[in-house]
């Protein structure tokens, strides 16, 4: 009797002229324990299970609906982890460095489709072959034999365009598509008709045969389980028997596994009935009974008869690990091996096989790529919306903010004039006729003048909302405003009563009233300048003793465009960024897909950095665009360098990426993520000073404000485009040390939520 017993190894046993074979294990389950939910209401899914699972045989793991079986397999495929106990898959525990789980050793089928809508069968297998590390003739290859033995149509045909059935083909073709060691399958053959699913069963055992490959499998179809070697019968969180079918039908003298699971879940609630007095749990052993062999021998497997008949038990372990000295035993007990971690790290390499030690993530970051920028162009309405979107907010910013508004009407009671004609005449020249006719001839072209017979009509027009203010002259206007010019000082109270062009104004619309409160100042001056030059005097003599010179920045005519606009670039670049990536992961994580690329050996950090990649593509792209409408098409002022301008801007989508990363990954529902994005948009926008100084804050809100990630990039920006400073300026440099500070904080976040998720 030859027994080198290791996880890795095979007993070989010479019984009198028969030799057994027992498999050595592909995954192996000890004392599981696993929880969802909060510490005070745990929801124990996972309850001391153990599973043992033989090299080269079809595993049945079968249940009702929510007994566990997915999330066993999830941490199998190392995607969970257990609260306790320990799980060895192909020699290693999953997750550790070298295992090659996850990675392209397993080839998992979740029991969503996972796969990707709007790709081809051939993009898809193109996809899952890179991340596999594969060549592209090797896919080929492979995906030809498939479509072929999965009865699949035309490897062009888009994933959303096949029928339900046909989708489960495709994403079981995915699993197979690699030939890895071990095949992991949540009901993979659901929806399909019972001719395909009995030549997926086929497939399985042709695979299994020559006891390399291992499948586990989960089937709510129970008959057709019997075609697997072994049949895991799970309930509450643990397995009530771990056994061949046919050991499974005859122990129970039962027709159908359906029969035997019923009465094994009948037998479960009397043990647990009497557990606490015999101290027995959840340990049947089935075999020894079927075959009257003692209750602790193992039942071999004949190499002529094939593999069948297992019997590991749930608390007779075939393989007994010592956790005093780490030492593995052989059944016997007799042989030690290498203890658990020098065993497991002697085979991590050579199990991980040359292929896998050099799959390279550059392999895989490429076919995340290729598969973003792929979804990206094969999605219309998502090609529009990154590249129209931000072209058409330029737009409607230049043409429907900053502009002054025109066609204001202006109720005017002129009694130096007949009113009711309607003409207002003036001498041009140095004359002192009508002057009010004089004055309202500078006015603004775009204020519409309305004449009134008296005061109270037109203040009832404004009342009612037909003028935005109304203007009175005195029949007198004219001489008054000569003589309190010639007077000076001298004037008395009536002259200067009646040389006043009164206004009563609606200040209803802040905007309109200071414009027009504005217009009729500047007009006045202007008048007034006028008729003092065409009589020879000097022009200042007519204006305020206010000199406004030529400004030290911007002109004597801001815009409130110019004051926007950089707070409008960053922000239109900020959110559509955030748009974009907010629900990145989410699709991804609902669909199945992230779980798939995950097993498969993508890190969290690699799907981040194709992400990163990806949208830093098209934020350059937004950029340029929205750039060249605001800068060359509508003429925002921009006195700085376009270096700096073009570099802050980058930084700011790169920031808003990060933030909807962050969204991404602590939001389970795309729609709670939409709502944290839009959520998060409007106060950003009140309080980062795009709209309004943050100095008319109070003091509180504003230290509130500065620390926003916006707030100092759009001062930053406004200081490049306004007053041209360079990035020594503190105020410019602190809006890149902002914007960076919350690039690497909003990254960490991601990072370690899906750390955490991955948990
Ligand atoms: N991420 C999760 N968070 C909280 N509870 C979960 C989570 N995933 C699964 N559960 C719960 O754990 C239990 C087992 O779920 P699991 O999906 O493993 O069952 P299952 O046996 O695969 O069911 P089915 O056959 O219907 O797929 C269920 O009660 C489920 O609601």
């Amino acid at each position: 009797m030859l027994i080198t017993s290791s996880e890795q190894t095979i007993a070989t046993i010479d019984d009198g002229g028969t030799t057994w074979t027992r498999p050595q294990n592909a995954v192996s389950v000890r004392h599981a324990f696993k929880t969802y939910g909060p510490k005070s209401k745990p929801n124990q899914v996972l309850n001391n299970l153990n599973m043992t699972v033989a090299k080269g045989t079809i595993y049945g793991l079968l249940g009702a609906s929510g007994c566990g079986k997915t999330t066993l397999l999830s941490c199998i495929v190392g995607r969970k982890r257990l609260n306790s106990g320990e799980i060895f898959v192909l020699g290693g525990k999953p997750g550790t460095r070298g295992s090659g789980v996850p990675g392209k050793r397993v080839g998992y089928m979740p029991q969503e489709i996972a796969l990707y809508a709007e790709f081809s069968i051939k993009e898809t297998m193109m996809y899952f072959g890179w991340i596999f590390g594969m060549q592209t003739s090797e896919i080929i290859e492979r995906l030809h034999f498939l479509l072929n033995f999965l009865d699949l149509p035309s490897e062009n045909r888009l994933v959303k365009n096949l029928s339900g059935g046909q989708q489960r083909r495709v994403s079981f073709a995915v699993a197979l598509m690699h030939d890895p060691e071990l095949l992991i399958l949540d009901e993979p053959t659901v929806g399909v008709d019972p001719l395909l699913r009995q030549s997926i069963w086929n497939h399985l055992v042709h695979i299994t045969k020559a006891g390399q490959k291992t499948v586990i499998i989960t089937t709510h179809y129970i008959e057709e389980a019997r075609q697997a070697h072994t049949i895991g019968l799970m309930r509450s969180g643990r397995l009530l028997a771990e056994e061949s079918p046919q050991v499974l039908l005859s122990m129970y003298r039962c027709s159908s596994l359906e029969d035997v699971f019923l009465k094994l879940s009948r037998k479960q609630g009397q043990q647990q009935q009497q557990a606490s007095e015999l101290n027995i749990s959840n340990n049947i052993s089935l075999s020894a009974l079927a075959f009257g062999n003692k209750k602790d021998n193992p039942v071999y497997i004949s190499q002529e008869s094939g593999v069948i008949g297992l019997n590991f038990h749930q608390s007779k372990e075939v393989l007994i690990s010592d956790s005093t000295n780490g030492s593995t035993y052989g059944l016997n007990g007799s042989t030690p091996t290498l203890p658990a971690s020098q065993n497991q790290q002697a085979i991590e390499c050579d199990d991980c096989g040359v292929d896998c030690c050099n799959l390279t993530s550059r392999g895989k970051i490429r076919a995340l790529l290729q598969k973003n920028f792929l979804r990206m162009w094969r999605n219309v309405g998502v090609m529009l919306f990154i590249f129209a979107l931000p072209v058409m907010q330029v737009i409607l910013f230049c043409l429907a903010i900053g502009r002054d508004p025109t066609g204001l009407k202006l109720a005017i009671v002129n009694h130096e004039m007949n009113s009711s004609s309607g003409e207002c005449y003036y001498e041009k020249g140095c004359s002192f006729n009508n002057l009010s006719c004089r004055y309202l001839s500078h006015l603004n072209s775009s204020i519409i003048q309305e004449y009134y017979d008296d005061v109270e009509s037109a203040k009832q027009a404004v009342a009612q909302g037909n003028a935005w203010g109304a203007m009175y002259f005195t029949e007198n206007f004219t001489d008054a405003l000569v003589a309190r010019i010639a007077l000076g000082r001298d004037a008395d109270d009536e002259t200067l009563e009646q040389s006043e062009i009164r206004v009563w104004l609606d200040m209803s619309n802040q905007q309109i009233g200071i414009l027009l409160n504005r217009d009729l100042q500047y007009t006045y001056r202007q008048f007034a300048q006028n008729l003092l030059e065409e009589c020879d005097n000097n022009p200042k003599l007519g204006d305020v003793p206010i000199q406004f010179k030529e400004p030290i920045y911007g002109t004597n005519e801001p815009s409130f465009t110019d004051f926007v606009a950089p707070g409008v670039i960053l922000t239109i670049v900020f959110f559509l960024a955030v748009a974009l990536t907010s629900s990145a992961l989410i699709i991804e994580r609902t669909e199945g897909l992230l779980d798939r690329s995950w097993v498969a050996g993508v890190t969290p950090g690699e799907i981040l950095f194709s992400h990163v990649v990806t949208q830093f593509v098209v934020m350059c792209g937004q950029t340029a665009l929205v750039l060249i409408f605001m800068i060359l098409v509508f003429g925002v002022t921009n006195n700085g360098d376009i270096f700096l301008v073009i570099a802050l801007t980058i930084l700011q989508g790169l920031c808003g990426m990060c933030f909807g990363f962050v969204i991404s990954a602590i939001c389970e529902l795309e729609r709670n993520a939409i709502q944290l994005a839009l959520g998060s948009f409007y106060p950003t926008l009140l309080l980062s000073g795009v709209i309004w100084p943050i100095e008319g804050m109070p003091y509180i809100l504003r230290n509130i404000a500065v620390g926003l990630p916006l707030t100092l990039a759009t001062s930053a920006l406004r200081s490049i485009l306004t007053r041209g400073w360079g990035f020594m300026e503190f105020e410019v440099y602190m809006g890149f040390v902002a914007t960076i500070s919350w690039i690497l904080l909003f990254l960490i976040i991601t990072m370690v939520s899906l750390k955490l998720k991955q948990n």
